[in-house]
């Protein structure tokens, strides 16, 4: 093995950034959001993977991490071989920064990702090559993805209104709308549902679809509807939604209203694991899989999705929570190597402040709607070590050590409930 690809260190820093209060079923974004860094250190180069911040998965990181030293870059295998062993009995739940909407991912893959991630992005380097190559090569120059709207308070309670202000209505989610497209050329939009009743959120897409009406618009109340609301809401929203995304929870749930809805039915919370699959295929219950590196076990498990979804007739989008730029980068490789991912993907990016990232300015440019996809080796982005430091510091100081949307909100609305379906 060249030594230079043999894993010298691996650190894992946790980091804090702002974060906006954003609305959904189970609660409220808190003032800050929880990721990891991740370093795979070797003699020539380092590599850097991102992932959850939650303390239960900084655990299983380091677990991990612990064994790495001595294995090379490129014996990915073995990487995840070593998640399996490390990580067997772990029944744990939680720890994936989704405030327990998606619970059902396998552990493995989520604590395999940002290494896998790492290596493939020290392999880059070390070829001289962008990650997307590694993945195939990439079919498209530029990564589109939609304007991710939230219902919002103006601003968290007690502190200054933020720069997006409130959006509690038709007219507040437009402006949002426009504000995000005016800055970033987004040429898709949808909408986190889930937060107010049906016909108010149906109102709210009406709107924005006079507001917009040459951009392709989605919902995504994260389960929040019985099968018959959601039935309503897709024939309510017929030719207007380009696809519904997880009206209805679990995969019957989604299986008995696609029997109805007019449009296609899109999933991050029914379909998260390839065990999935199967029943989801045989109950024709999805017809758009939203993948996520971060939980289908990194980018090459993420195009192994990508064929079978192909496979099987369904579509590919991509899902997102909050995030920074290493995994901004490592989304964009992906998309930008899978042939077919059909629509714009999600991204939480415009919620985060602009000068809170931690990687260096400049390398990821935004587009028409899209992100320039990297042709510097590997990701194409490098750590900007000083403001690591901050969002460390952030981290320490601001006691936050899971994501918990729900225990937020009660803060300032003691009754509210987080079960679904609510409606
Ligand atoms: O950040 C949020 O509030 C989202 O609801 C996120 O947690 C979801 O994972 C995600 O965006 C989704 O599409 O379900
Ligand atoms: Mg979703």
């Amino acid at each position: 093995m060249p030594p230079r690809s043999t894993i010298k260190d691996v650190i894992i820093t946790p980091v804090a950034f702002h974060d906006m209060p954003l609305l959904n079923s189970v609660g409220v974004h808190e003032p800050w959001a929880l990721r990891s860094v991740i370093e795979i250190v070797t003699d020539k180069t380092y590599g850097l993977g991102e992932s959850y911040g939650d303390s239960i998965h900084l655990d299983r990181l380091q677990k991990v991490a612990d064994k790495l030293k001595g294995r090379s870059v490129y014996d990915t295998n073995a990487v995840y071989q070593l998640c399996l062993d490390s990580l067997e009995g772990d029944t744990s739940t939680g720890g994936d920064g989704m405030a327990g909407m998606v619970t059902t991912a396998f552990v493995a893959d989520k604590v395999f990702s940002p290494f896998e991630v790492a290596c493939l992005d020290i392999q880059g380097k070390l070829a001289g090559v962008p990650v997307s190559d590694l993945l195939g090569g990439r079919v498209r120059d530029n990564v589109q993805y939609s304007a991710y709207l939230f219902y919002k308070w103006a601003g968290h309670p007690g502190q200054p209104d933020d720069e997006y202000g409130a959006a509690l209505d038709p007219a507040g989610l437009v402006a949002q709308a426009r504000k995000m497209i005016d800055e970033y050329g987004f040429q898709a939009i949808k909408l986190k549902g889930g937060v107010f009743p049906p016909a108010e959120e149906v109102a709210a897409i009406k709107a924005l679809h006079t507001a917009f009406p040459d951009l392709p618009l989605r919902i995504d109340p994260n389960a929040a509807w019985t099968v018959d609301t959601s039935i309503w809401v897709a024939k309510e929203l017929e030719g207007i939604l380009q696809y519904l995304e997880d009206p209805a929870g679990e995969i019957e749930g989604m299986a008995a209203v696609a029997t109805q809805a007019p449009m296609p039915l899109a999933t991050n919370m029914a379909v998260v694991a390839f065990s999935h699959l199967p029943p989801a295929i045989l109950q024709k219950a999805v017809q758009v899989v939203l993948s996520d590196h971060h939980f289908w076990g990194g980018l090459r498990k993420s195009q192994t999705l990508a064929a079978i979804c192909a496979t099987w007739g369904m579509r590919l989008s991509m899902h997102s929570n909050s995030h920074l730029g290493i995994s901004l980068a490592a989304m964009t490789h992906l998309a930008a190597a899978t042939t077919n991912v059909d629509y714009a993907c999600d991204t939480h990016w415009p919620w985060k402040q602009r000068d809170e990232d931690v990687v260096v300015d400049g390398a990821l440019k935004w587009d028409k709607g899209g992100v320039v996809v990297p042709t510097a080796p590997g990701l194409g982005v490098e750590l900007d070590r000083e403001r690591l430091a901050r969002l460390h510091q952030q981290y320490l100081d601001c006691g936050l050590r899971k994501r918990d949307d729900t225990t937020y909100m009660r803060k300032f609305q003691p009754d509210f409930s987080d079960k679904i379906p609510k409606w």
